[in-house]
């Protein structure tokens, strides 16, 4: 039902043919943002890290070869196999004789700046592909500078490729302006060794990963305030190898939970879903769409709340509402979200969602462009989209303009549309979900 056309494989197009029911139990891949976590943190700790789960995908594939430049060991990254990590320090790392590579990976380029900086007399230069090169860098780069850090690009230090030299870091209180993790944790990385205390305070907060992490590797690091949006890290403290286990990334299983509620007679169990607070805006969505889900067998693993999620198709969905304060909860969900506003009855609102204009792509712009071609309802605003409900969307020649979650939300609307629908550049799967594809096709049966 769906294959590569042969003679297109470089743009690696895709035929997805309409019809058939998702039917059966699937486990996601690891969780990305606890995945880079694991490699920078087991990196610059004492003694071993091992990993069970790390998401074996192009993004953590290029924040390890960017430790490995500086010397770190890390044992080969591959599905169902356990990686180690022999860490080298806080201060370990070693000047690197090539050009960092963070290929696709917001997380890899910004997480990194932080963790350079304060590698004193060091040199390093970060570059990544065509996309990253155009994402905004200033977010980190500012507070970093605040802190004493220098780091030099395009654009007055705005756009890879980046340099940066090592210096003395001093602590300092920083308000971010966006709700940002990438931003918190690269703030959090550079306090590790500067001189005094750091204090970062977000506007709304982003997701937690760095600081449960953190904690746990043995950093001084305390988090206040209404809902954890003021995080202090006291330096001196030793990271010491642990053993970590990630969760399935509830940013992949969104797909399933979408693609299970919109195609006729599908039912489908998700496991071993990470159900981090920070991360389950989605849930709360499908709540007001009034889709069948249920959370079952919800348990702690290594410090992570888990679960596993069951959803059966509903043809009868309200349409929803989100706005700038559920934004950070679901941010890399909303063009999965984009789809199922198609199928609900009535119109539906996405506010306060301007981040998405910074992602891999526009993802406001290119989801417009993209459902529009199927004849969705759909109008772009500054910061967000409404999407009006139809009666079906229809198969044609689409596009994921090279961003992993378009072409993945686009292939669950395929299924769902009348008509055949081939996607150009299907295989930016790979850069969070290397086997999206035959996930997909085992599913169909
Ligand atoms: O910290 C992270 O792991 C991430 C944070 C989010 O980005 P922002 O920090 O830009 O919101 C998210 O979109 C990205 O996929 C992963
Ligand atoms: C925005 C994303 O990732 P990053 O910022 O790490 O490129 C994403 O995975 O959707």
């Amino acid at each position: 039902m769906i294959k590569l056309i042969p003679k297109q494989q470089k743009l690696s197009l895709r035929e997805v043919k309409p019809g058939g029911k998702l039917i059966g139990k699937l486990k996601v891949p690891g969780d990305k943002s606890i995945s880079h976590r694991a490699l920078l943190f087991g990196s610059i700790a004492e003694g071993e890290t091992i990993i069970k789960g790390l998401l074996p995908a192009e993004d953590p594939i290029s924040t390890a070869n960017c430790l490995r430049a500086m010397g770190v060991k890390i044992s080969s990254i591959e599905s169902d196999k356990v990686v180690s990590i022999q860490g080298v320090g806080l201060d370990g790392l070693k000047e690197p004789s090539e050009v960092l590579n963070c290929g696709n990976s917001g997380t890899t380029m910004r997480l990194l700046l932080g963790l350079l900086v304060g590698r004193k007399g060091r040199h390093f230069v970060l570059n990544g592909d065509k996309s990253l090169n155009k994402r905004p860098m200033q977010r980190v780069r500012q507070p970093l500078k605040l802190m004493g850090a220098e780091i030099n690009g395009r654009s007055d230090g705005d756009l890879a490729p980046l340099s940066i030299v090592g210096r003395n870091l001093h602590g300092a209180v920083i308000g971010t302006p966006v709700a940002s993790a990438q931003v918190k944790s690269a703030i959090l990385l550079a306090a590790l060794t500067a001189e005094g205390s750091t204090k970062v305070i977000e506007p709304t907060s982003s997701r937690d990963h760095s600081e449960r992490m953190l904690k746990a590797f043995g950093a001084n690091l305390e988090v206040s305030g209404e809902r954890g949006r003021h995080i202090s890290v006291w330096p001196g403290s030793k990271l010491l190898g642990q053993s970590i286990v990630v969760p399935g990334d509830i940013s992949s299983a969104a797909f399933w939970l979408i693609a299970g509620t919109i195609i006729p007679n599908s039912e489908l169990t998700i496991e071993n879903v990470g159900l981090n607070p920070t991360r389950t805006g989605i849930l709360k969505v499908m709540e007001q769409m009034e889709a069948n889900i249920e959370l079952i067998n919800i348990r702690d693993v290594a410090g992570e709340p888990v679960g596993d999620i069951k959803v059966i198709h509903n043809d009868q969905l309200k349409p929803f509402k989100i706005d700038s304060s559920l934004v950070p909860s679901l941010v890399d969900e909303i063009p999965i979200l984009s789809v199922a506003a198609c199928f609900c009855d009535g119109t539906t609102k996405i506010t306060g969602a301007s981040e998405l204009r910074v992602k891999e792509t526009d993802r406001l712009k290119v989801m417009t462009r993209q459902l529009l071609r199927m004849g969705a309802n759909i109008e772009e605003h500054p910061d967000g989209l409404t999407i009006h409900g139809v009666d079906h969307l229809k198969g044609n020649h689409l596009d994921s303009e090279t961003d992993h979650r378009v072409a993945m939300s686009l292939a669950i609307a395929s299924i769902v549309a009348k008509g055949t629908s081939t996607i150009e550049r299907s295989n930016a799967a790979a850069v969070s979900y290397p086997e999206f594809w035959n996930d997909l096709e085992r599913l169909r049966g």
